[in-house]
């Protein structure tokens, strides 16, 4: 498969428009712009340690963000804020926790340590209070926000496919998720529901007394909830460091992330060996799978009640995988059931080479291989439609064409996620949801249309049928909606509504979130990314339109409290990419942080008990993509278009499955001797 997106992305981020060069006096990109003037492509014999693949580039890698110093309290017990062990052993593995991935830094990266930080803490009493505006009043309520600014308008992406928008809350999942909050229907993470607001709409006494609750208030001219009598929308806090006792008494509280921050596809894994236990078979080195109408399922969650609508019967399907979240949109399990299938054929298939191999060495063996190929597929695939093929290749996130390794690993670099990332810039992508999921038949003919709040948390719609296949398809039939300030009212009107007419409202939920981790400012924001920093309303208007700042202005008192994930989402995107200058700027900094902070990133060839032979490399490379992973996986899919975030097209034409390319397992015959 030839991917060339200079087709369809045809303007080049920083030379289009110099002034987006990061290389301003922000600290955190000190090493972005340390690289100085980048060839498009590294000299390709360039590629053998990290120190010379970056002097092959005329460029320094320079310690911007010193690590800091050790010492957060750790307690096994409790799993507190950075769980590190005591010493590390070499692994050709990467642990299931992340612990160890960094040698020096122990416990980066792994599930339960905070979330990092590109701008200041913005709590109103500078600790841990919900932001608020300068002046000490509240900022304007999110719910109000949401309605003015986030309305529903169906714009389509000309180009991207469902499959675009889906598989990103499959990244997302994979590389963070807030600690501490319920992720529907019913508090999972918490031991003791909270319910600030409960299922009528109604504040409960748990809104005075308990101080994670900070519930979305429904404004008086609600166009919904105010007929409804509905007074406000369940909203509770993240757990932070402060609350688990990791932090001194005056520092800001950290909020925690609970899932691993490497992109290591612990959404199937699971984070810790708790999740990971049920979900292995121990036999064959297989995921655990259940067997109805001859296709194989996640085994069943066991708390079904937490974790599923099952209203209709008890015995419905609600499943269990490595991350809590799989059973929320009928998408999003469609993939992670391809994801699961995946890591099942490639262990079949290793087995099959290898007789000699036990479960152990088998799950492990294709646990690595899996991620690899995903790792590809998200950066070589996946990232450029988002983050611009040319801004990667400049900065340094991909290598197109590398002959062999890429030596970039960065001990120096913190892998964890980037609060400006999982609570502002990559949940901008919330725009590009579509309410209603298409049914496709294999000629590529509608079926039907599901509305997509009638089975948040319901996976039986998976079973029905040959749902399962069509969902597939619909992905990648379906265009995706466009990236810009009009949000689908099945996630601004209808969020988990169960058996309500109507439910919670997204937009307004990223909003509060941002409040309640204290992000800096949209300004703050860009300052610290190097972008000019407005002194003004007006000078905005360098990246949002007359319109837009209009109402920001009547919104907001001062332009210092224009809020990071409400402004980011009103930027004219960036030529080549599906981001304004602000959300690019931290895309491009998370992604680059979560590959050359990863030791065990697919590219790595430093260390020879961990890296890929070069022609496994090779393999990796040439056979792993999103249209196979459909192929391979659907229960009877039998064609795909080989760029399979992208529409149907004459370029881009149905072919039948087996004329794509396919990695080469035999490569991995006998292996072992070379461990
Ligand atoms: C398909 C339907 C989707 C639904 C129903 C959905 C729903 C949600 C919900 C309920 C949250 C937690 C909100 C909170 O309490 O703060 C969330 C968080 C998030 N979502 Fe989505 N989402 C969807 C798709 C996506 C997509 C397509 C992306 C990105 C491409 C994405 C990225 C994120 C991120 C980064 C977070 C924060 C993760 C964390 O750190 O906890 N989501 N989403
Ligand atoms: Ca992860």
């Amino acid at each position: 498969i030839h991917l060339n997106y200079q087709t369809n992305l045809p303007q080049l981020l920083f030379d289009t428009n110099p002034s987006l060069h990061l290389s301003g006096p922000g600290a955190a990109f000190a090493k972005i712009a340390a690289f100085g003037p980048i060839p498009a492509r590294l000299p390709v014999n360039g590629f053998g340690s990290a120190a010379d693949s970056s002097s092959a580039s005329g460029a320094t890698i320079s310690f911007s963000n010193p690590p800091p110093p050790l010492g957060s309290t750790v307690d096994p017990a409790t799993q507190t804020c950075g769980l590190a062990p005591p010493f590390c052993t070499k692994s050709r593995y990467r642990s299931i926790d992340g612990n160890c991935n960094n040698q020096q830094r122990p416990s980066w990266g792994m599930p339960q340590t905070p979330y990092g930080r590109l701008a200041l803490y913005n709590y109103a009493d500078g600790v841990s209070a919900l932001t608020k505006a300068r002046s000490g009043r509240p900022l304007p309520n999110a719910r109000d926000v949401s309605l003015t600014l986030f309305p529903d308008r169906q714009l389509v992406d000309p180009i991207w496919n469902l499959n675009t928008q889906q598989w990103g809350q499959i990244i997302a999942h994979d590389m963070s998720l807030t600690a501490g909050v319920a992720q529907s229907p019913d508090p999972i993470d918490h031991k003791d529901p909270v319910t600030c607001c409960d299922d009528n709409g109604r504040l409960t006494a748990d809104v005075t007394s308990n101080p994670v609750c900070a519930p979305l208030l429904i404004p008086p001219h609600d166009p919904v909830h105010a007929a409804l009598g509905t007074q406000c929308m369940n909203f509770v806090r993240t757990s932070t460091t402060r609350d688990r006792g990791c932090t001194a008494p005056q520092a800001p509280a950290e909020p925690i992330s609970a899932v691993t921050a490497f992109m290591d596809l612990s959404l199937v894994y699971g984070s810790s060996i708790g999740q990971a236990d049920p979900i292995r078979a121990r036999r064959g080195g297989r995921l655990l799978t259940t067997v109805r109408n001859g296709r194989e399922w996640p085994p069943q969650e066991p708390n079904v009640t937490m974790t599923c609508e099952s209203a209709q019967s008890p015995n419905e399907p609600c499943y269990l995988a490595g991350d809590i979240r799989v059973n929320q949109n009928p998408q999003l399990t469609v993939l992670q059931v391809i994801l699961m299938r995946e890591h099942n054929r490639i262990a079949d298939t290793l087995a099959q080479y290898n007789p000699h191999w036990n479960d152990e060495i088998i799950f492990q063996e294709a646990r690595r291989i899996h991620i690899a190929q995903i790792q590809h597929i998200n950066y070589y695939e996946y990232l450029p439609i988002l983050l611009g093929y040319e801004n990667m290749v400049k900065n340094k996130l991909i290598y197109p064409g590398a002959p062999s390794y890429i030596n970039d690993y960065n001990p120096g670099v913190d892998p964890s996620i980037l609060d400006e990332h999982a609570t502002a810039a990559f949940r901008h992508f919330h725009t590009l949801i579509r309410g209603y999921l298409k049914l496709v038949s294999e000629n590529r003919n509608l079926q039907a249309a599901v509305r997509m709040s009638d089975w948040f948390n319901r996976p039986l719609l998976l079973e029905l049928d040959n749902t399962f296949d069509s969902l597939a398809r619909g992905l990648t039939v379906q265009k995706q909606s466009y990236s810009d300030q009009f949000w689908d009212t099945e996630i601004t009107q209808f969020l988990f509504k169960r058996n309500n007419t109507f439910g919670g409202d997204l937009r307004a939920t990223d909003i509060q979130r941002g409040r309640d981790h204290g992000l800096g400012s949209y300004i703050a924001t860009r300052a610290a990314c190097g972008l000019p920093a407005p002194k003004s309303f007006n000078d905005m208007l360098d990246f949002i339109s007359q319109e837009n700042l209009a109402v920001l202005q009547s919104l907001y008192e001062s332009p210092d409290d224009v809020e990071l994930v409400v402004a980011g989402s009103l930027e004219r995107l960036v030529p080549g990419a599906l981001a304004g200058p602000t959300f690019l700027c931290i895309l491009t900094e998370q992604f680059y942080r979560t590959r050359v902070g990863d030791r065990y990133f697919f590219e790595n060839g430093a260390d020879p008990d961990t890296a890929f032979t070069p022609s496994q490399l090779q393999a990796i490379r040439k056979g792993s993509s999103m249209a196979r992973l459909l192929c391979d996986n659907g229960d009877a899919i039998e064609a795909m278009q080989p760029r399979a975030f992208e529409l149907i097209s004459p370029q881009n034409k149905l072919v039948p499955c087996g004329q794509l390319p396919a990695i080469d397992l035999s490569l991995w015959q006998d292996a072992r001797g070379h461990f």
